[in-house]
Order: C-alpha cells, then structure tokens, then sequence
C-alpha cells in the first residue's frame, strides 16, 4: 500500500461547501460521489460543481470520484467526464462482474476504476473483479447490501461476514486496496469505534466515512499504535540478531519471531511511515 486509506470520505457532488471543506479536512480519500448521494435533478449541476472542484489542491489526499451506473441516464456522460479529470481513480457502483469494469475502462482510457462491492452477484464473483487489470481498489457498499440480502443490521455484523469475508480474501490475493462499508449513525462515536476495529481486526485497509466527525476515530483505528511499531522495529532487531548468528528464529516477549513475522514487521512501519508523510 503506497499511500494510507484509513479515512475515505463521501462527498456528495451537489454540496458546494462540503467539497471546499475537505481540502482541510484530515481525510486520506475522498469519494466525489455523483451516485446515491446526489438527487437525479441534481446529476448533470453535480458533474459540473465537481470538474470545477477537481481544479482545486486537495494535498496528499487520494481523490475517487464515483460514477453512476452505466444502466442509468446518467452513468455514461459521468464516465466520459472523468475521463478528463484530475483524479486517483474511478469508483464503479454495484459491480457484479467483470463485463461491469470492462465497460467503463472502454470509456475512461488509463484511470485506474475501484469497484463498489455491494450485490450478492458481485460477492460471488469477487475474485474475478478483484482481478480485473485496471482493478485497484475495492469499497463495501454494506447498505446495498444488506438490501440485497433482506438481512438485519447487527452490531456484530454477522449477516455481512459472508460477503465481507469473500471481497477480503480476493482483494488480498490480488493486492488491491479494500475498504469496509459506511457507519450510518454519524453521530454514534462507540459504534463507530468499534466498527472500524472489527474491520481493522479483520485486514480492511480502512473504512468509509460520510461525515467529517468520524474521521479521527478512522483514522486512529486503522493506524498501527506506537506499541505496535515500538514491537516491529523489536522484532526485526531480533531477528537480525538471530540470523547473524545462524539461527532462522528469534523470540521477542515470549513469542517465536520468523521471517514471515518479519515481513509483518516491516509492513507496520511501511504503514506508519505512509501515515506520517499524509501530516507533512
Ligand atoms: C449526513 C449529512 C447529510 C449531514 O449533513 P449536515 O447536516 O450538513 O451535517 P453537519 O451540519 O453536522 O455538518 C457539519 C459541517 O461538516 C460539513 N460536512 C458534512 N458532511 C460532510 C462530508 N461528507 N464531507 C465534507 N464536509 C461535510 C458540513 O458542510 C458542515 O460544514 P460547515 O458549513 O463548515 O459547518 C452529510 O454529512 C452528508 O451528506 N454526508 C454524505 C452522505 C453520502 O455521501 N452518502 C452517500 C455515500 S454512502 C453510500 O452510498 C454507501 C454505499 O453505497 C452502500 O451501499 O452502503
Ligand atoms: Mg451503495
């Protein structure tokens, strides 16, 4: 991962103010959203505020913009206007399947497309989209899902975990970027908090946000804590102590230490070093 995800704000495209604001904002993405977020009166207006927003500064922080469905009025116009922007990547919604990324990578030349992971369809075939070659990133769309499914919203997440669990495991063996789904309760800060580590728990690069107030919680969530990177510069210490000495095992505070610790080890610090160089 070159640059961190923890933070992902959605901005409605309509909201004028809200796009000025996040240019100060301590967010590592920001979604541009022209879809669920903007009214269909609202479309073609949005898509203008936005080309006209891209020509500000936002800094380090990665700038997505997502489009509307190509099955819709607007989906196309929204691609070919893309395809003239300053941004980091595309964010296709509700994907099901390769044909989806394929028809809007024939629109949009070399922008790198994420994918909204938020249909059953698209759960089952997340390993093809994963492997999609202009595929760089993947973003949870719990709400659709949960939709979809019927399910219930829980705290524990239970009806999600099939379909979180499958988008995890291809967007890992692809080495693209995943981020989980949105907590809707802006203004619930426990909730939040303990979403964001039951995603981080389970190897999410971080969470997507819909309202500023819940971006520090994010952002300290999906960082490694300083006994975390305190504990990796250990282990790589120790290791490197061990294999100088012809030993392929070292132990830190009770606990064997192997190179793949080590490779774990060293991902902590790229991830922290990644953080730190989003406040310079
Ligand atoms: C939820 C909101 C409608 C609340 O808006 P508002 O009532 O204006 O909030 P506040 O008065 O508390 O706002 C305080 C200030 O913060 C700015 N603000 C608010 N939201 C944002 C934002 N998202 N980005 C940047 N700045 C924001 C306000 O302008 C105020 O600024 P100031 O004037 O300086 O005081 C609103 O937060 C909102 O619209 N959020 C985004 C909703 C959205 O994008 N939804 C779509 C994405 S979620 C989704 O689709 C999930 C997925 O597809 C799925 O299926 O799950
Ligand atoms: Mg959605």
């Amino acid at each position: 991962m070159a640059r961190p995800y923890r933070s992902v704000l959605y901005i409605p495209a309509a909201n004028a103010r809200a796009m000025e604001k996040a240019r100060g904002l301590a967010a590592d993405a920001i979604i541009f959203d022209l879809e669920d977020a903007v009214a269909p009166d609202a479309k073609a207006t949005a898509r203008d505020a936005l080309a006209q927003a891209l020509t500000q500064d936002y800094g380090p922080r990665a700038r997505i913009v997502r489009i509307n469905a190509l099955s819709t009025a607007w989906g196309a116009d929204d691609a070919r206007a893309c395809a003239g922007l300053d941004i980091d990547a595309v964010l296709v919604p509700k994907v099901d399947g390769q044909d989806d990324l394929d028809r809007v990578a024939a629109l949009i030349p070399d922008t790198p497309l994420w994918a909204m992971m938020e249909t059953p369809l698209g759960m089952l075939n997340a390993a093809g989209i994963a492997a999609h070659p202009r595929l760089a990133g993947m973003v949870m769309g719990t709400n659709d899902l949960a939709k979809d499914l019927g399910s219930r919203f829980r705290a524990d997440r239970l009806p999600m975990m099939a379909g979180l669990g499958l988008c995890l495991l291809a967007a890992k063996a692809e080495g693209v970027v995943i981020v989980d789904g949105v907590f809707n309760a802006f203004k619930d800060e426990d909730g939040l908090r303990a979403e964001c580590e039951q995603g981080r728990d389970m190897g999410f690069d971080g969470k997507t946000l819909i309202h500023p107030a819940q971006l520090e919680i994010a952002n300290a969530a999906f960082a490694p804590t300083e006994a975390e990177v305190a504990l990796a510069r250990r282990q790589i210490e120790a290791f490197d102590a061990a294999t100088a000495q012809g030993q392929g095992v070292a132990v830190v505070d009770g606990r064997i230490v192997e190179n793949l610790h080590v490779a774990t080890a060293r991902q902590t610090l790229d991830r922290a070093q990644a953080i730190a160089a989003m406040a310079q």
